[in-house]
């Protein structure tokens, strides 16, 4: 019997699976590396330097509030013996306005204490989450491509509020409680050291009790911010491509996706209230059995003369006032593994270091000629087996224009990416003006880079701030000048607020060859001396593929120009054309070079043609034979 009741309390108490849960192959969200709040809190406590001082007003109210708290307990005594059993009302007069002044005393510091640790710990919370920010946003792309976007929301805007607990308000209430229990066990023994020794009898107990649910609580609590995690994961992927779920009708299976991280959730808060649920009444029940074990020790003192009932009211009083910080303090464990189980997410994001910065003596460098030269360059992404490129070289010269093609996967967009030094090669090198990149200042080389991208990336703002993006601080005769030239200024000026119309998030109400214009103007007014252009018609009909040609001559002319594109005309008027395949430079040459040799950029050439005049200057992409 005893055996099955263990079993069904264990069952209850079982932190939602979250061991099995844990070896998910599926799992949308890892967990984070397991740490004890003693680990997550040594971790965390140098971050605080430089804001410790904001710990001092906590501590001076915890300090003072308990010492008011016992003085308003001892009048009570006093008027149980001095007034109410003599039946002597006089020493009312002085009790009634001491016990007024302390009850506003408490008042005042009660709103001090609220308005102050709120304060602080909000304060607390806005530098932490700024520095998370800055940190998660100096971390390389390949951090990006690896990890679930909405989770590393979810770490940043939620768990960091865990961080706080375990650093601040946990510390603040761990010493507050010290001190109140410090306060009410001086005064128990001052009043009766021998019910007081009675007393602390249960006090183990607490112990035990709190240690042992605790680490339930931290498993459930862990288990929770991970489902919360996941949830965050499912809902930024399916709705930031709503479009593709409705036109494929995948709502019911997203939905399904969602309600799976949802009921996850769902459990792991269940299994955490159930914990609580059981805690709490054990608590009581113990925390009962000492004040029954007082009274009834004390009614057989007060009946030997030994104790007046003043005393015994009080003692009985303080008992509750000390097993509140005892229970607390034992509490406190539990509140630090649920928050460790959170800061542990913040840890992990944290413990990423940028896989790409700034070398030590990294050389500055002002605007570069724009001599751009790839010499052997090898990389394989972290975690695949194949190398993207193989020995890579090219050269291109101040002001001419370099065109990368070749089929799907070939590693045209693997070389933009390393030109803008988002991962550094893995053998050889890639230099600008005749320097290593590893050997420029981050900033520099991206300073002296301008990107047109294949997905035009628009910002949630006006116009005029999309274009000044390329460059903080551009005059508005500037951004007009940079959108004339980039041939958007007279589709802006027709747009309900001209510069100043919002885009909408991700440029939505732009079409994609307005995106694409509103980019070029962006590149523009970067006035970079390399360009680097990732297939910057595609996804454009002919006819706005075509409009946008003349802008992108106008940003070429005098660069140099990085160019992936399957548009025939950018890449017929190319100094030099690399042919990649499989991560290998294949071919190179002049158009009319590469034609006469009939080798893959003739076939490529060839297959484009068959597809017609209709398209004109698509090189068919994915198209390469093997
Ligand atoms: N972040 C990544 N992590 C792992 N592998 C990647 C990553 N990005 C690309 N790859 C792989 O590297 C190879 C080259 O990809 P890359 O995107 O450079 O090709 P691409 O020529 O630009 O193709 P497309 O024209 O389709 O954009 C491919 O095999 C691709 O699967």
């Amino acid at each position: 019997m005893v055996r099955v009741l263990r079993h069904v309390l264990r069952e209850m108490l079982s932190a939602g699976g979250a061991a099995s849960e844990e070896q998910d192959p599926a799992a949308v969200v890892a967990p984070a590396p397991r740490l004890s709040p003693r680990e997550v809190f040594r971790r965390f406590w140098p971050y605080t330097r430089g804001r410790r001082r904001w710990l001092a007003p906590l501590l001076l109210f915890s300090l003072i509030g308990p010492v008011v708290d016992g003085a308003e307990l001892w009048l009570f005594k006093t008027v149980i013996d001095d007034a109410l059993v003599p039946h002597d009302p006089r020493p009312f007069l002085w009790i009634a306005p001491t016990y007024l002044g302390l009850i506003v005393v408490s008042g005042i510091l009660g709103f001090a204490d609220d308005v102050t640790s709120t304060w602080v710990s909000e304060r607390f919370l806005l530098s932490l989450r700024r520095d998370v920010f800055r940190h998660v946003q100096g971390l390389s792309l390949g951090f990006f491509e690896r990890r679930r976007l909405g989770d590393v929301l979810s770490r940043v805007t939620g768990d960091v509020d865990a961080v706080e607990t375990l650093l601040l308000s946990g510390v603040a209430d761990g010493l507050y409680h010290l001190v109140r229990l410090g306060v009410f066990l001086g005064l128990l023994c001052y009043l009766r050291w021998d019910l007081t020794l009675l007393a602390l009898v249960v006090v183990p107990l607490f112990w035990r009790v709190a240690r042992h649910f605790s680490r339930l609580i931290g498993e459930a609590s862990r288990e929770r911010r991970r489902r919360s995690g996941s949830l965050s994961a499912v809902a930024e992927e399916t709705l930031g491509n709503v479009a593709l779920v409705q036109a494929y009708n995948r709502q019911g299976w997203e939905e399904r996706r969602f309600e799976r991280e949802n009921l996850g959730r769902f459990h792991a808060a269940m299994a955490s209230a159930r914990i609580g649920a059981v805690y709490s009444p054990l608590v009581e029940l113990i925390e009962v059995s000492g004040i029954l074990a007082v009274l009834g020790l004390g009614t057989w003192k007060l009946a030997q003369g030994q104790l007046t009932l003043g005393g015994l009211l009080l003692f009985l009083a303080l008992i509750g006032k000390l097993y509140g910080p005892v229970s607390s303090l034992s509490g406190l464990a539990t509140t630090f593994y649920t928050a460790s189980a959170a800061a542990e997410r913040i840890l992990e994001l944290l413990d990423q270091r940028p896989q790409v910065t700034d070398a030590a003596g990294a050389r500055r460098t002002g605007r570069a000629r724009g001599d751009v030269d790839f010499d052997g360059v090898c990389f394989r992404y972290p975690g695949t087996a194949r190398p993207a490129l193989s020995d890579v070289s090219f050269h291109a010269a101040p002001g001419e224009i370099l065109a990368l093609v070749g089929a799907s996967g070939a590693g045209k967009s693997t070389a933009a990416k390393l030109l803008l030094r988002f991962y550094d090669p893995d053998r050889g090198a890639i230099r600008l003006d005749g320097t290593d990149l590893r050997e420029l200042r981050l900033t520099d080389v991206r300073e002296n880079v301008a990107v047109v991208l294949q997905e035009t990336l628009v910002l949630h703002g006006t116009v005029r701030e999309n274009i000044a993006y390329g460059r903080p601080g551009a005059t508005d005769a500037e951004i007009v000048a940079a959108a004339r030239a980039a041939d958007a200024h007279e589709f802006v000026q027709a747009l309900p607020e001209g510069y100043d119309t919002l885009v909408g998030q991700r440029g939505r109400m732009l079409s994609g060859g307005q995106r694409q214009r509103l980019a070029i103007a962006r590149a523009m007014i970067r006035d970079a001396p390399v360009l680097l252009l990732d297939e910057p018609t595609s996804g454009l009909d002919v006819e706005s593929g075509l409009r946008i040609m003349d802008p992108l001559r106008r940003l070429m002319a005098g660069r140099t120009t990085v160019v992936i594109s399957h548009n025939l005309l950018t890449v017929r008027d190319a100094t030099r054309i690399v042919v990649l395949d499989h991560g290998r430079v294949v071919e190179s040459g002049t158009h009319d070079d590469l034609l006469a040799r009939r080798g893959a950029y003739a076939r490529l050439h060839r297959l484009h043609a068959v597809r017609g005049p209709g398209r004109p200057g698509l090189v068919p992409r994915g198209a390469t034979p093997s």
